[in-house]
């Protein structure tokens, strides 16, 4: 991905350390973490509680720094794409500011990029439509469930349309149904805008369901276990009937079996449902 006349990957991260503390109490988090998202890939990270996800995430946005190894985002320092605004992001927490309304929040990508008034308006309309909070537009976020915060926090991460989002655990506080709706959706949106997805989750359906490919990491200190190819398609082929078939439980089962190694270990952490 890296060759010159090919265009820079969405993300690549060479030989990334990330060791917490020193001397008795270090954390090794992560261990040489090599991994190229292409543009429009949708990349799904995977593994036990404690392997190092949401660091690897964390190091991607620029918000902390890896111990060793270098990270690019579209050929940039990972620095520069943060400056940039190059991607949009929902994270666990969602991280809304509790003094603007769920609109004034959602806008915040298209007014820090100088959309008109009408333009915002008209896009921040839209996107709480397909979040299903229109009638929730001028409340403020701690007047919101955690599971309706993070339907503000996914809206807001798609309203500039990015040429990346960078996913942890988003659909984490959902119910069953919204999560399913909100996968839906997010198929849709990448089909439609080209977008490429590092998603983090706990569930390997979810994660079968969304992806071009899954990366099972190993319990700590995190590495690439495995990456499996998820071969179901198009967007248009990942309809809600793919739940269903035949196809889709080989799959989960390749993740499982790849995520557990050669022990059927109870994985913690790891959803299988
Ligand atoms: N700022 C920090 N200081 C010290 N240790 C940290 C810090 N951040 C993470 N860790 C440690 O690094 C390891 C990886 O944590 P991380 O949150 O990345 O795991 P995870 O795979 O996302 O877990 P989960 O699936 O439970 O969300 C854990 O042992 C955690 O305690």
């Amino acid at each position: 991905m890296s060759a010159s006349t090919e265009q820079p990957a969405a993300v690549e991260t060479a030989g990334v350390t990330r060791v917490f503390g020193s001397g008795r109490g270090e954390v090794h988090a992560l261990r040489d973490v090599s991994l190229t998202v292409a543009e429009g890939e949708f990349v799904s990270l995977i593994g036990p509680s404690g392997c190092g996800k949401s660091t690897l995430m964390r190091l991607i946005a620029d918000l902390d720094t890896p111990s060793s190894g270098a990270i690019t985002v579209f050929g940039k320092s990972a620095r520069q794409a943060r400056l940039d605004q190059d991607y949009g992001i929902a994270f666990q927490q969602a991280g809304l500011l509790p003094w603007r309304t769920v609109r004034g929040n959602i806008e915040l990508p298209l007014q820090t990029h100088g959309a008109s008034p009408a333009r915002r308006r008209e896009r921040t309309d839209e996107l709480l439509q397909m979040v299903g909070l229109s009638d929730f537009g001028e409340h403020y976020p701690d007047q919101l469930s955690g599971g309706m915060q993070q339907r503000v926090a996914i809206a807001r991460s798609l309203a500039e349309s990015p040429k990346l989002l960078l996913m942890d655990e988003p659909f984490g506080a959902l119910d069953e149904m919204t999560r399913e709706r909100m996968q839906n959706e997010l198929v849709r949106i990448c089909a439609e805008t080209g977008c490429a997805v590092v998603f983090v989750t706990h569930s390997i359906p979810e994660a079968v369901f969304l992806s071009d490919r899954v990366v099972v990491m190993s319990p700590r200190p995190g590495e690439i276990r495995d990456i499996v190819d998820i071969t179901l398609g198009t967007a248009a082929a990942r309809g809600a009937a793919l739940r269903e078939e035949a196809v889709f439980y080989d799959a989960i089962r390749a993740v499982r079996e790849a995520l557990h190694g050669a022990e059927p270990a109870v994985v913690r952490g790891a959803e299988t449902r």
